[in-house]
């Protein structure tokens, strides 16, 4: 067990925000979670997939807001706008229709051995986390030049805590640079931007922003030339602070860029009902333990 990670890189990641470790996958363990994930995209029935035979008049939305609020605790599969044309016929292949697959992804054995194990574990011990949960888990594809842009944006506003306490492990499964949208961020952000919204239940159904904080709105906004590139090989893990503005750019390139993330809260950390993202259809009351302590 030769993984190492030392208090240098966990300086360095509370001074920037987020943190590139290379090599945190071997070759042969990308290529069992891309060959599986493959495999799960050939046996997906996109033709039954609910979002693919709404029509406006069976009301579309609510099916949409349906299927997202309850695939925290499954594997679902979302599809790229970009893959339909204006009377919703899917004009791209199955396997490059697909935007994202979550956001439980633990409830499969080769997802949730390449989330908990000694190295998750040393990492989230090092950054001195009590009772570690994990809170979501998916594959992000961003497909050769319809993936979209990611938006800049803070995790916190997605994964509420008080305090806040998520942190993004994000593991690029193939190789990433400015060409096939790799993640860029704003360095030191996170200790001088208080979340800027939360993303939580509508009570109409669906899901809305509550604003908290509009400097930080505003700082979303700030040039692209002062966001780092987090250029990286295929197997390299980048840690994403809860605080840190981040973004990806449009996949323009003719290869697509697959990652596997999954998000970390802290268990004794606040997780209130208002959050989008519940577990209440596996009966559970807390996240999976990312260890046992
Ligand atoms: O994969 C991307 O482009 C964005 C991922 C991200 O923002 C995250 O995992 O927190
Ligand atoms: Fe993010």
């Amino acid at each position: 067990m030769s993984f190492q990670f030392t208090q240098a890189q966990v300086d360095i990641f509370n001074r920037e925000g987020c943190l590139l470790i290379p090599d945190y996958l071997s070759p042969n363990e990308v290529k069992e979670i891309l060959d599986h994930t493959n495999r799960l995209i050939d046996e997906f029935d996109i033709t039954t997939h609910p979002l693919t035979k709404f029509t406006t008049e069976n009301d579309g939305d609510h099916i949409g807001d349906e299927y997202f609020l309850k695939s925290s605790e499954n594997i679902s599969f979302f599809l790229e706008p970009a893959a339909f044309d204006k009377d919703n016929n899917l004009i791209k292949s199955k396997d490059k229709s697909i935007n994202k697959i979550g956001h439980n992804l633990l409830i499969d054995e080769v997802y949730r051995k390449h989330t908990i194990n000694y190295k998750s574990k040393k990492i989230i011990s090092r950054l001195n986390y009590r009772d570690p949960r994990v809170l979501q888990s998916m594959i992000i594809c961003k497909q050769p030049q319809i993936g979209g842009e990611v938006p800049s944006h803070q995790d916190g506003v997605f994964l509420y805590t008080e305090p806040q306490s998520a942190i993004g492990f994000w593991i690029a499964l193939e190789d990433c640079d400015e060409t096939n949208g790799c993640l860029s961020y704003l360095p030191g952000s996170h200790l001088n931007s208080p979340i800027g919204k939360r993303f939580v239940k509508a009570e109409t159904g669906g899901t809305k922003f509550i604003y908290l904080n509009e400097d930080t709105e505003d700082s979303y906004k700030n040039s692209s030339e002062n966001y780092k590139l987090l250029k990286c090989k295929k197997g390299s893990l980048i840690l994403i602070n809860h605080s840190v503005i981040h973004r990806s750019n449009l996949n323009f390139s003719e290869n697509s860029r697959f990652a596997y993330a999954f998000h970390v809260i802290e268990g004794d950390a606040i997780y209130d009902e208002k959050n989008w993202l519940q577990i209440p259809y596996t009966g559970g009351t807390k996240f999976t333990k990312l260890y046992d302590v």
